[in-house]
């Protein structure tokens, strides 16, 4: 069982003083940082790119960074992120030309690796892969935008997932990004879910400490 790990996403941080922000939410409590990377192509949303995590990097930030692609091609932006800092990189299997290829490349930098599902997409896209990822992130809103509400039958999904990783005897975290707060990370921990990525719910918030907190009791 691993230990479960709030991860504020940076997309609803304030950009204008970003450096600030992330120092602010690992002080309140935040295990690490997560990066919603998104290139107005893959999905409908332009975000930020690898010198982002450089600049973050130079300003001292220490805290593991948990970069997910939303973007296609991948490859090249493995290389970039990892280059800049990225300690976890995951991308979507359909954007990848070669699914496989682009798993060892980001495993040959030293990242951890990881695969996103989005709500649409079957968790068989894991079944020649499973064994080689550290985590899986499941999408429980489509992706492109924060502040948008869980969609509930991410929950079936993370069940199943779960029963899956342990029936194969697997040591593979469950990552959950979309919508998640007080109302319902309970839930998606029980579900089986170790890894929780929150944008609005903390960043939107006055008391980042007393917001992290909170989460961090509902999922002990
Ligand atoms: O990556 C996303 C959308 O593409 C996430 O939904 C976002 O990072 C989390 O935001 P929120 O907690 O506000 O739903």
């Amino acid at each position: 069982m691993f230990k479960p790990l709030i991860a504020p996403s940076i997309l609803s941080a304030d950009f204008a003083r970003l450096g600030q922000d992330v120092d602010d939410v690992l002080a309140a409590g935040a295990d690490l940082i997560h990066f919603d990377v998104m290139d107005n192509h893959y999905v409908p949303n332009l975000s930020f790119g690898p010198m982002i995590c450089s600049a973050l990097r130079k300003y001292g930030i220490s805290a593991d960074i948990d970069v997910h692609l939303m973007v296609t091609p991948v490859d090249d932006l493995i290389e970039r992120f990892a280059e800049a800092g990225a300690s976890m990189i995951s991308f979507h299997p359909e954007a990848a030309m070669h699914l496989d290829r682009s798993i060892e490349l980001v495993k040959s930098h030293g990242c951890k690796v990881g695969l996103a599902l989005n709500p649409g997409t079957g968790l068989h896209e894991l079944d020649h892969v499973l064994h080689k990822l550290d985590h899986v992130l499941i999408m429980s809103v489509n992706p492109g935008f924060g502040g948008q509400a869980f969609i509930e039958h991410s929950i079936e999904k993370i069940k199943t997932l779960k029963s899956r990783i342990d029936e194969a005897g697997l040591s593979v975290r469950i990552e959950v990004d979309g919508g998640i707060n007080a109302s319902n990370i309970a839930q998606v921990r029980k579900a089986g879910a170790d890894m929780f990525v929150a944008g609005s719910a903390i960043f939107n918030t006055e008391n980042y400490a007393h917001t992290i907190g909170k989460l961090k009791q509902l999922i002990s």
